[in-house]
């Protein structure tokens, strides 16, 4: 038994980074025979000696025993909403209240992203393993989708680096689950085939992908991830408040720094999000990603402005539900997809 243990154990960190190179950084290093091989050796271990099988293991990524309905979970920091601005004399409206109520003249640094068309989760790692994660819901309460994330090829099963020195014991990473427009078409294309329910956006797809009850189901649909943010940071036993010298000890002050962190640690993060000096830079970046818009691998709705710094964000807080800090530079709609 403890052969297979250790077969297990040097099996799954091999597949764990194996995924990581291919979905992640793109850069396979073993031919997919090779992974194929080691994942069937893998399930074949833990089907002869199921009481080795951990939650993070690779196998988890085909699916489990189908659920009969979601639990629920509240989330220990809620997931807020963003205020929208349709033009530049909103954004700028935006960043005047901004430098107002920080009472300040200087620069102010923005993390500028766009804005994915999916859905917002949020995961949670403790000791480094992903032992939840939950749908947004109405920003305090989601459902518990843990089994259907678990297949999502590019998302981690366990954190890289070591508990203590790269990552406290409780990091949730929170970010967009969204189906590439490819996945989309390909789904849609098998569905009018087989008479079966075709999805009007990859919003929908991913939205409906994720509520299987079967993640078995879900493990088919390529569905991808990115990172925006930290959600709850710190120990087990602390209480709903974040303890930010805690947060400080592993995290930058910086939001565009801590994507890179998080991308440090294992999960994926959108190649066009940009650190910008200055709130001038901001609409050249809107318009550098309008004009991208369609030849990106997914669907997007707009950008993403948030203060960088994040004793800023600190300073200036929430309105109700929403960041004071923060705005959804949104584009015009586009003309809807007849089918
Ligand atoms: C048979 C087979 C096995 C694996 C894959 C894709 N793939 C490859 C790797 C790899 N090369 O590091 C890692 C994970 C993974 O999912 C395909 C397309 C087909």
């Amino acid at each position: 038994l403890e052969q297979s243990r250790l077969r297990i154990e040097e099996l799954k960190q091999l597949l764990n980074k194996y995924n990581h190179q291919y979905y992640v950084l793109d850069e396979p290093t073993v031919p997919d025979v090779e992974y194929d091989r080691l994942m069937q050796a893998l399930i074949s271990i833990e089907e002869a000696n199921p009481e080795l099988k951990t939650i993070d293991s690779p196998s988890q990524k085909v699916g489990g025993q189908a659920l009969k309905a979601f639990s629920q979970v509240r989330h220990q920091l809620p997931m807020l909403s963003l205020d929208n601005v349709f033009d530049l004399a909103d954004f700028q409206a935006f960043v005047k209240r901004i430098k107002d109520r920080l009472a300040t003249n200087d620069k102010i640094r923005f993390c500028a992203e766009p804005k994915l068309d999916g859905l917002a989760v949020s995961l949670r790692y403790e000791d480094g393993v992903l032992v939840q994660a939950a749908t947004r819901g109405d920003g305090s309460v989601g459902e518990n989708i843990t089994e259907n994330i678990r297949t999502i090829k590019s998302i981690p099963l366990k954190l890289i680096g070591e508990l203590g020195k790269d990552f406290p014991h409780v990091v949730e990473v929170r970010g967009e689950v969204f189906m590439p427009k490819a996945s989309f078409d390909s789904l849609n294309e098998q569905a009018k085939k087989r008479g079966e329910k075709v999805f009007a956006n990859p919003r929908n797809a991913a939205a409906g992908s994720l509520r299987q009850l079967d993640s078995k189901i879900t493990a088919k649909r390529n569905l991808a991830f990115y990172a925006y943010s930290l959600g709850f940071v710190g120990e087990y036993n602390s209480d709903t408040e974040q303890a930010s010298d805690l947060i400080q000890s592993f995290f930058s002050n910086s939001h565009y720094q801590r994507l890179c962190q998080i991308k440090a640690l294992g999960l994926p993060m959108c190649p066009e999000v940009r650190l910008l000096e200055s709130e001038h830079d901001c609409e050249a970046f809107y318009q550098d990603i309008l004009q991208k818009r369609d030849s990106l691998s997914y669907e997007i709705d707009g950008t993403v402005l948030k203060v960088d710094d994040i004793a800023q964000q600190a300073i200036l807080g929430f309105v109700a539900r929403a960041p004071r800090w923060a705005t959804a530079y949104k584009f015009p709609a586009q003309e809807e997809l007849t089918l």
